[in-house]
């Protein structure tokens, strides 16, 4: 049975969640066009939609996958603090390693400090793409199912990434062979936990308001506390307006689903006609605040020579606000570039990382 249904409080009733779509992994599988142009719209609106990975072999096994995962972040985040410090990530350095709380860069007004520790695992050192660092012992014991688990998450980033490119009118491998799996990219596996927040709800966030950078996020979580910025609540510009708090909708965890959405370098690519959306993570609600939270995650990124500019069939610009959207990114990683300058993904990864504080 899904840990959801069998262990966990349950997600509470009455609060406004976001009406993003479903779309089935077996039927892009099996080339449906109705779950295709969902993904198309859903990474036109929301930027996030639900993934139902029942039915197809590959997704059962990846779901299996995930909740193995969940176990093992349980285990691997019960270690005393000073334990997992040995495996650290090195900030501007690697973006793999263990990732302390209260880290990550504040972005919301009242500057609430992030309350949520990662262990990065990344693609690279699972497959021998690049040398291994060591991780903290329960991972290094798993590495088998890390292994498979990443095969899965980037083969559905894949799937995905086809999915749109063919939506688009592009060539089918137009974004896949952007984000190959045997070159070195910032391709890994995060797990995350967050503890009880009864006591101090209103002091922490989860995680500040953020947008992924990559490609592909492909999340499973089980208690509630994601939350996306509503398209209402962003001007034309693209950006959120100063003058007023954004308006967050919570995403509910459904069994069987994974939770699906586009990052910055999407964006880019598209020409701000595909959007990555700002999410966070605030304290659960009601029996749920009680409870340790745990998601594990696979990022999908551009390897790492891959020019991080638009594809030039988006070269002629998508509208206004698309644009705008591709100027607001293209902002993040600007600093210190001479006009034209085009970096790699490699270099705009860890930029942005230094930056985020992960
Ligand atoms: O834990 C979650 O539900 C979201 C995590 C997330 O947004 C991230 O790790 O970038
Ligand atoms: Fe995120």
């Amino acid at each position: 049975m899904p840990l959801s249904t069998s262990i966990l409080p349950s997600f509470p009733e009455g609060l406004p969640l976001a009406p993003i779509a479903t779309v089935s992994y077996k039927q892009l599988l099996d080339g449906n066009h109705n779950d295709a142009s969902r993904v198309l719209e859903a990474a036109q609106t929301h930027g996030f939609f639900y993934l139902d990975l029942q039915g197809a072999p590959e997704g059962d096994t990846f779901l299996s996958e995930a909740e193995q995962l969940y176990a093992l972040a349980k285990d691997a985040f019960a270690s005393p603090l000073d334990e997992k410090l040995q495996f650290a990530l090195e900030r501007g350095v690697s973006l793999f390693g263990y990732k302390p709380t209260g880290t990550v860069k504040t972005t919301d007004r009242s500057q609430r400090p992030d309350s949520t520790e990662f262990i990065c695992i990344a693609k690279d050192h699972l497959h021998g793409v690049t040398p291994s660092r060591l991780y903290p012992p329960p991972i290094e014991q798993h590495r088998p199912l890390l292994q498979s688990f990443t095969r899965h998450g980037h083969a559905c980033g894949m799937l995905i990434l086809r999915t749109l490119a063919s939506r688009l009118g592009l060539a089918p491998d137009a974004f896949t062979r952007l984000n190959r799996f045997d070159q070195p990219s910032g391709d890994h596996c995060r797990l995350t936990h967050t503890g009880p927040h009864s006591a101090d709800a209103n002091n922490v966030l989860g995680l500040p308001s953020h947008t992924d950078f990559g490609s592909v996020t492909v999340l499973f979580n089980w208690l509630g506390g994601l939350q996306i910025e509503s398209p209402s609540s962003i001007s034309s510009s693209g950006s959120s307006s100063s003058s007023h708090e954004s308006e967050w909708l919570w995403v509910q965890p459904l069994p069987g689903h994974a939770i699906v959405n586009l990052g910055d370098a999407m964006v880019t690519f598209t020409n701000g006609t595909l959007k990555s959306a700002k999410h966070r993570v605030v304290p659960p609600l009601g029996s749920q605040g009680a409870a340790d939270r745990y998601s594990v995650v696979y990022f999908v990124r551009p390897h790492n020579d891959v020019p991080m500019r638009a594809l030039g069939e988006f070269d002629r610009g998508s509208g206004l606000a698309a644009a705008a959207a591709a100027k607001a990114v293209a902002g993040k990683f600007s600093a210190g570039l001479e006009e034209g300058e085009v970096l790699t993904a490699g270099e705009w990864m860890r930029r942005r990382a230094v930056q985020l504080g992960n």
